[in-house]
């Protein structure tokens, strides 16, 4: 099954966000979506996800996602995460994965409640290394545990598209590698999208990239192909992710000090 949008139109009061942006995703990459500023990056993935109102086409398979109500979309297999982690700080790690499977546990029954961790709980826990964590009150997380909760939260509830909106932003570079490692995990059964600034992730996990501007398609292809295309150069000259990328070619070599 694929991921596959085209002509994605979308406008607020006039002002055209996306103006036709077509890309498809497969299970088996690690797919990117990056770009300025207001690139339209997350309006994408709030189109595909229901919560704004576009025209074109999103299909998951053989389904059409653009039109359906949230809830439908979500039932159908789409999740996604946002730049902000959305867990429920109070409950633990495992009441906030029953909630997401859709089962209601009493916390008086949490900690003894072990071998009632289902089997698919218990994979999603394995696979984003929060085992240890499960009694654990998900407030008190690191930012990166808390971000791999929200993945986990996808797997159990068994989306089979993971959009991923900026998710390694504010994390440590320990918490970053884990991060990559585990959407190359997840990616080899699933459709993984993310959403990234971050260059240097991007380059270390992205095995195909869209470049966004300006609401449309500026380039496509591997990374080698979009770093090496003109027009993405000239639109990331002097931002943030060039500098960080001129940086870090030109960083000296420490033994020489
Ligand atoms: N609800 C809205 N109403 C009006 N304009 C909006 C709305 N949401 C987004 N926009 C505008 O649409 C454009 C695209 O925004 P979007 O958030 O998709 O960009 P982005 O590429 O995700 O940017 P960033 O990397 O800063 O998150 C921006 O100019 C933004 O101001």
């Amino acid at each position: 099954m694929s991921l596959v949008v085209t002509d994605l139109r979308v406008e607020f009061s006039g002002f055209v966000a996306v103006g036709g942006v077509s890309f498809d995703a497969h299970p088996g990459e690690v797919r990117f979506l990056i770009g300025p500023n207001g690139a339209g990056k997350t309006t994408c993935i709030d189109a595909v996800t229901g919560l704004t109102r576009a025209t074109g086409s999103a299909r998951l398979g053989d389904t059409e996602l653009l039109g359906r109500p949230v809830h439908k979309i979500v039932r159908l297999g789409v999740g996604r995460t946002f730049q902000t982690a959305s867990v429920f700080d109070e409950l633990s790690v495992l009441q906030n994965l029953d909630i997401a499977a859709g089962r209601h546990r009493r916390s008086a029954s949490l900690l003894r409640a072990r071998r009632g961790v289902d089997a698919s709980i218990e994979r999603a826990l394995e696979e984003t290394g929060l085992t240890g964590e499960l009694a654990r009150p998900a407030g008190i997380l690191s930012h990166g545990q808390k971000q791999w909760l929200e993945i986990a939260m996808l797997l159990v509830q068994d989306a089979q598209v993971l959009l991923l909106d900026e998710p390694v932003a504010g994390m440590s570079q320990d918490e970053r590698t884990a991060t990559g490692e585990l959407l190359q995990r997840v990616a080899a059964n699933h459709i993984v999208l993310v959403v990234e600034h971050d260059m240097d992730f991007m380059r270390r996990y992205a095995t195909r990239v869209t470049v966004l501007h300006q609401g449309t398609v500026l380039s496509e292809g591997t990374v080698a192909e979009v770093q090496a295309d003109p027009k993405v150069q000239e639109v990331y000259l002097g931002t943030a992710g060039a500098a960080t990328t001129a940086a870090m070619s030109v960083v000296p070599n420490r033994e020489e000090d």
